[in-house]
């Protein structure tokens, strides 16, 4: 019932989603497990030691059955010494069995948590450098699901099941061959079987992959929707939407669900047909055999040794089966991480970007810079827009909402490239120039700041990681906030909270200006905060702001009346076009757009 609701409440499914249940160019492969080498290759030498145990176990094991022949057929031969010899070489072949066993185990699995320790680290340092454009269209949610369900699979593929895999296809390779050297006739009959069960297996595994994969997708989509709910708990709550949030949830569940249920009933029918068909091959071959041992063509040891290895050669089949699944499952996942792993940035850095020689002044200029969003392609953010910020100077930028602020702040740190004309600090292209190197020069103070579930010191420290306590403390004092962190039970050492859920509005941008103070870059971005702190935070900010933009190029995203009078230049924007510049005073007197802003926005 409540998944019927989710029909109607729930957000339409992700693009990628419908697209993922039509085949995609090459899904049917299992080959994709290939892109697993470059993550395999560095552990050589484990593989190696895993497939030499597992060479020997294999064989250990197919030997055995040699000896369980010779003890029926001299069971009642009366030789007791002959017997105890026996014994003792199948407990000697048992220990070989347990050690290398054992041996085997710890290597393979230890080789799966390494390849998925790598394949995790991968996936997050790809995405972490990813531009935002690529987390306009993917949900960090998702995206966590990956680097945890979607590398479970793999590591179950590396970590066990492809050693199963390979001891399979030795056992059933050197079954078979010993089948063949007991009794042909006999091995005729179950060889007949074999190609039988092996079509099942082929034609229901295609389906199994595609199942588990949008299983996978749907499981993706209830974590990005469940993670994205979560961060914004407080707002579900306050407009009492928790109903609404579980039957969107669960919808994506009950989704996963389905789909994991077609992968299960599928197996399911593997299972029957590969059992059935690889058991009746065992069953008629004891019953010719008895009919041969009784006739005297064979003696009841070799039937006995005949039927252990059939046992053996049905049960790896039936194994195998098994195993297909798992890779088909594994491939559908390394697909998902793999195109993870291979997401195309927008914005990328030159082979050799251009070095940045001495220190940066902070020379800003937009040459005609013409700018659209991905997601937006049919509006232009920005139209046209020439200025140039001196070294030094403190711009505010002014204009109604959806001016194209936010905008030109974001294309200063070069999180998008212009769509036309260019734009350069100290004289350099952007793009020319690597992203960490050039990013190292500026400093940003966000609207609204993100604070980690860490200490203060650790939350301040974000602005330069190498900054030792006495630099984190005199940061916090230039930006007002040693005060209050001071008056915290733990002081520096006390926990913030995730999001900094324990901090005011103000507090948190205290803790956001001394990250930039710390970080001591040339060039400031700040973005004021729209919301009204009380006189006193107000104050404190102000002042801590003012000594923050001394000698440095700065450009705040503006919203107080007090930040434009002190600017040295307004710069006002408008449908993503400059409309006018200069002082408060001068654009007062002009009479425009700005004079009738001043009016409505700025209360002072
Ligand atoms: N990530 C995005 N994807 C698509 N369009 C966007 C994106 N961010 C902003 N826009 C659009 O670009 C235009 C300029 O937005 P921008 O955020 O730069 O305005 P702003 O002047 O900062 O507004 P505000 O004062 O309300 O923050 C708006 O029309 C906005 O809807």
């Amino acid at each position: 019932m409540a998944h019927d609701e989710g029909h109607t409440v729930a957000t339409k499914a992700p693009a990628h989603i419908l697209e993922a249940r039509r085949p995609r160019k090459g899904s049917r492969r299992i080959g994709i497990l290939g892109a697993l080498v470059p993550f395999l290759r560095p552990h050589r030498t484990l593989i190696g030691a895993a497939a030499m145990v597992l060479l020997v176990t294999t064989l250990v094991s197919l030997a055995l059955p040699l000896i369980v022949r010779r003890l029926v057929d001299h069971f009642n031969a009366g030789n007791v010494e002959l017997l105890d010899r026996y014994f003792v070489i199948g407990l000697v072949g048992v220990a070989a069995l347990a050690v290398g066993s054992a041996l085997r185990f710890y290597l393979v699995a230890r080789l799966g948590e390494q390849v998925v320790m790598d394949l995790r680290n991968a996936v997050f340092s790809r995405v972490i450098g990813l531009s935002p454009a690529f987390y306009e269209t993917t949900m960090t949610g998702e995206i966590l699901s990956r680097i945890t369900a979607d590398t479970t699979l793999v590591q179950n593929v590396v970590g066990s099941s492809a050693a199963t895999a390979l001891r399979n296809v030795l056992t059933l390779t050197g079954g078979v061959f010993l089948l063949v050297t007991t009794s042909v006739k006999l091995s005729a009959l179950v060889l007949l079987v074999v190609p039988l069960t092996l079509v099942p297996i082929y034609l229901l595994g295609r389906k199994m992959r595609l199942a588990s994969r949008e299983a996978q997708d749907w499981l993706a989509a209830s974590s990005g929707k469940a993670s994205e709910s979560l961060s914004a708990v407080q707002t579900v709550q306050s407009f009492t939407n928790e109903k609404a949030s579980r039957t969107q949830f669960s919808f994506f569940t009950a989704k996963a669900f389905a789909a994991a249920r077609r992968r299960i009933e599928i197996r399911a029918a593997l299972t029957f047909f590969v059992i059935l068909l690889s058991f009746t091959a065992c069953v008629s071959v004891v019953w010719v055999g008895i009919g041969d041992v009784q006739r005297g063509l064979m003696t009841p040891g070799t039937l006995v040794q005949f039927m252990i290895y059939a046992v053996m050669v049905a049960t790896a089949l039936t194994a195998t089966a098994q195993l297909w699944g798992d890779l088909q499952r594994a491939a559908g996942a390394t697909e998902r991480l793999v195109d993870l792993l291979s997401a195309e940035d927008g914005v990328t850095d030159l082979e050799a970007p251009t070095p940045l020689t001495g220190p940066v002044t902070g020379h800003i200029v937009f040459e005609d810079v013409h700018f659209t969003y991905p997601t937006r392609p049919e509006a232009a953010a920005l139209a046209g827009v020439t200025l140039e910020i001196l070294p030094g100077e403190t711009v505010a930028l002014v204009g109604p909402s959806g001016a194209g602020k936010t905008t030109i702040v974001q294309l200063i740190q070069r999180f998008y490239d212009p769509t036309g004309g260019r734009i350069t600090l100290d004289g350099c292209d952007l793009r020319d120039l690597s992203r960490p190197a050039f990013r190292r020069n500026i400093a940003l103070v966000p609207q609204d700041p993100a604070i980690f579930a860490a200490s203060a010191t650790e939350n301040i420290r974000f602005g330069r990681l190498d900054a030792d306590q006495a630099a984190i403390e005199a940061a916090a004092k230039a930006a007002a906030a040693h005060g209050f962190i001071t008056g915290f039970p733990q002081g520096y050492d006390s926990h913030l909270g995730e999001r900094g859920v324990m901090l005011s509005g103000g507090q948190k941008q205290r803790i956001a200006i001394a990250r930039a103070i710390l970080r001591d870059a040339p060039v400031l971005l700040l973005d004021e905060a729209t919301s009204a702190l009380d006189a006193e935070s107000e104050t404190a900010v102000q002042m801590a702001v003012d000594r923050l933009s001394r000698n440095r190029t700065t450009v705040i995203i503006a919203h107080r009346l007090a930040t434009v009078k002190k600017a040295d230049r307004i710069i006002v924007l408008n449908e993503g076009h400059v409309v006018a510049t200069g002082t408060h005073d001068e654009l007062i007197a002009a009479g425009g757009l700005y004079a009738r802003l001043a009016k409505l926005q700025f209360i002072g």
